[in-house]
């Protein structure tokens, strides 16, 4: 069969920008860019980084000489917008306005769409977003957290979480739609989603939210201490902020958000590393169990995936404490770049309509 179109695709992570380079479904070139801490740490503000992510893809795309003016279309990972189905959609004015914002926060995957955008409207190409952060398919009863005006929200890995769990399903001879499944994407950020026939019923909001804590985030945080802190006077608003996104969880306890430091430090007799990477892999299985009582204990299985899941020390540090609830699946790295390549691929090919942000019924997700 003849190949028909060349795909561009980015993901911006907290930690790394990812891009790929696929002739229809094959990949012909992918790069990890992962960024020193110090690097991004001289921006105050996710969006102040999209000038030096622009710059790394295209220097990276010229140095392995790539044509850019050869792409049909780019595709990005979708960021904090509001709340939406999954799917392709192509950017709009609306999308990029929310990007920018940070509608529902701030975070790397913000930069997706508008540097996809970027590039393509000087190439008049078209730009796509496929399964952005905020994809919702929460029961109801996982909405609620005690505060009425304080509704968990959805907002984790779904991309990679789908991807993934579509391959797990495959390898088990099975179809996704008709499985229960306890994903665990780990990260920049770590979230843990209950898979239910084919939809997330719950998951940690993996951002500002719940959960583990991970490489640069504190996850769930004393309720009540945090409220004092908040108003101890001592904190600007941006910097408790700091302490809960970016700087916190590993690099609040070891200044470090790379693993593999801490891998090799524990290697070299660091107690208090393995103290603080043991606590971590400790909450991710908290959280774990605790989607295996959402799946009323008929779990499939159990998939772990991720930068983290490379860690052959953590993942053991993970698996014994949830091996009885079902088999372990472990997926290194992800499947992002594939997906992302994917998405766009059933829209250029006309095998699917692309979604118009924010819906497409009128009818808006509440948040
Ligand atoms: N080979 C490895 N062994 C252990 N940890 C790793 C390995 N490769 C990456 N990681 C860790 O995975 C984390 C980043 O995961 P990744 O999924 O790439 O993050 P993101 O996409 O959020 O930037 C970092 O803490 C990184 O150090
Ligand atoms: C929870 C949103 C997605 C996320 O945390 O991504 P990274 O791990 O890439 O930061």
């Amino acid at each position: 069969m003849q190949l028909q179109y060349r795909i561009l695709v980015i993901n911006p992570g907290s930690t790394s920008t990812k891009i790929g380079v696929f002739d229809d479904n094959i990949c012909i070139f992918e790069k990890t860019i992962r960024h020193e801490t110090k690097e991004i740490a001289r921006f105050d503000h996710i969006i102040d980084q999209y000038d030096f992510r622009k710059q790394v893809i295209l220097e990276q795309l010229d140095h392995e000489g790539i044509n850019v003016s050869k792409f049909h279309a780019i595709c990005a990972r979708g960021g904090l917008l509001r709340p939406i189905e999954g799917g392709t959609y192509k950017v709009n004015d609306t999308m990029l306005h929310d990007l920018r914002i940070g509608y529902n926060g701030e975070h790397a995957s913000n930069l997706g769409g508008i540097i996809a955008h970027e590039i393509a409207s000087g190439l008049n190409i078209p730009a796509y977003i496929v399964d952005p952060v905020v994809v919702d398919e929460l029961d109801e009863i996982a909405r609620f957290s005690g505060v009425p005006e304080i509704p968990r929200k959805s907002i984790f890995h779904a991309l990679n979480q789908k991807a993934v769990a579509r391959k797990a399903a495959k390898d088990m001879g099975r179809s996704y739609e008709d499985m229960r499944l306890i994903v665990t994407h780990m990260g920049g950020g770590i979230t843990v989603g209950a898979h239910q026939n084919g939809r997330v019923v719950d998951v940690n909001n993996g951002l500002h939210g719940d959960g583990p804590f991970s490489p640069e985030r504190a996850g769930t945080v004393p309720a009540g201490d945090l409220v004092a802190l908040c108003f101890s006077g001592q904190y600007y608003r941006d910097e408790v902020m700091k302490k809960l996104v970016g700087n916190g969880g590993l690099m609040a306890y070891l200044q470090t958000n790379d693993a593999r430091d801490v891998e090799e430090k524990i290697a070299s007799g660091d107690q208090e590393a393995r103290l603080v990477y043991e606590a971590m892999a400790y909450q991710i299985a908290k959280e774990i169990g605790s989607m295996s009582a959402v799946l009323s204990g008929k779990v499939d299985a159990i998939v772990l995936t991720g930068g983290l899941a490379y860690g052959k020390t953590f993942i053991d540090m993970i698996s014994t404490h949830i091996d009885w609830i079902a088999d372990i699946l472990v997926y290194p790295g992800e499947d992002e770049l594939q997906a992302l390549a994917e998405g766009a691929l059933r829209v250029l090919r006309d095998e699917e309509i692309p979604k118009v942000y924010p819906r497409t019924d009128g009818k808006e997700l509440t948040i």
